[in-house]
């Protein structure tokens, strides 16, 4: 079933009445590696990643075999003031990129046996800087939305988003201040490798926003100020994807903001969502303790492109794996003691 939302109180009332985990689905998978060929406990979070997932799906145990990445791109105004080492025009350039297989998501996706979409918002008209006004208004931002929750394919059985825009650590940045307080300083990183007068025109620029639009409203009007497009598009795929029950991996610094701003609209929206790593971006650790959420893999990475989402699917698959294939004690004629 799918649902186009024409304002954002009716995206916001397709929030409230979204699945929970399927408990008894849940009861049953934990019970199950209670009887798993293995010491209590051995396959560490694999054992908790295994009995999430199928809480989140129910039904038949099935090993993951269908998972997507989507990539959003979308350019900001604010890039303009030169918060970013590299050019608006690069968003585009990677997007043919990501077309032509040529980038890093590509490559990673293929080796981990994910389809990936790429979904271009409107980059021939940047949002609003935001150090002057708010990024969106509210059509640009629900139609945004809108693009994210069309774009998750109903037959995937786990979903990873990730974003290409560039300027938007600095949007990160300010959602992250905004919502959780602290400096900007404690949220605002190099991003795509800014110097260190960049890194302090870059803070200035997040303070700016940040005493314009902080305080002015929930999460997903933050986002509707602070934000992009292409960050607001991962929100409308993560809710979209809890509509469907397909579990979701959350991918670094700008991913998890975006992310931040729909947990703090609807508490629990992110149930369904694990953090596949831990961003080198400063503020990422700080972000994922916020959300309550521990990284699966901790490489160092600083891309987005879902890059890091897209590593951890073969964390959970392996999760999935062992859940689903492994013998029982009973079933191996192996002895529980
Ligand atoms: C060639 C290239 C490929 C990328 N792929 C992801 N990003 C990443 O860098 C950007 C954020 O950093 P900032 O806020 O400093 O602009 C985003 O587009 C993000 O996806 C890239 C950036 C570049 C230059
Ligand atoms: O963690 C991220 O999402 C990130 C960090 C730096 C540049 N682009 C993305």
């Amino acid at each position: 079933m799918s649902h186009s939302f024409a304002t954002l109180a009716a995206f916001r009332a397709l929030l409230a009445s979204q699945p929970a985990v399927d408990v008894a689905a849940q009861d049953a998978a934990a019970a199950r590696d209670g009887q798993l060929t293995k010491p209590p406990g051995a396959l560490g979070r694999l054992e908790d990643l295994a009995i999430w997932y199928r809480g989140w799906r129910g039904g038949a145990a099935n090993e993951i075999s269908a998972p997507q990445v989507i990539v959003f791109a979308g350019n900001h105004g604010v890039a303009a003031r030169g918060v970013s080492a590299f050019q608006a025009e690069v968003t585009a350039q990677m997007v043919m990129n990501f077309q032509t297989g040529g980038a890093a998501i590509n490559q990673i996706a293929r080796s981990v046996g994910a389809s990936l979409d790429v979904v271009s918002l409107d980059l021939d008209a940047p949002t609003e800087d935001f150090t002057k006004a708010p990024a969106m208004d509210e059509e640009a931002f629900v139609a945004a939305l809108q693009s994210g929750w069309d774009a998750v394919d109903p037959q995937a059985d786990l979903l990873v988003v990730g974003e290409m825009g560039i300027a938007n650590t600095t949007s990160a940045a300010a959602l992250a201040c905004a919502l959780l307080g602290g400096e900007a300083a404690d949220w605002t990183g190099r991003g795509t490798g800014v110097d260190d007068a960049g890194l302090s025109l870059k803070t200035r620029v997040v303070a700016e926003a940040v005493a314009l639009h902080g305080g002015q409203g929930d999460g997903l009007e933050t986002l509707r100020r602070l934000g992009g497009r292409e960050l607001a598009g991962m929100v409308g795929a993560i809710a979209r994807a809890r509509a469907l029950r397909i579990p979701v991996i959350l991918d670094g610094f700008i991913c998890c903001a975006a992310a931040l701003c729909l947990a703090q609209s609807h508490a629990g929206a992110l149930d369904h969502a694990v953090a596949g790593h831990l961003s080198a971006e400063g503020g990422h650790a700080r972000l994922l303790e916020a959300l309550g959420k521990a990284p699966l893999l901790q490489l160092g990475l600083r891309l987005g492109e879902a890059s890091g989402g897209a590593l951890a699917i073969g964390v959970l698959k392996g999760a999935v794996a062992c859940h689903v294939g492994m013998a029982t004690f009973a079933e191996a004629g192996v002895s529980d003691t």
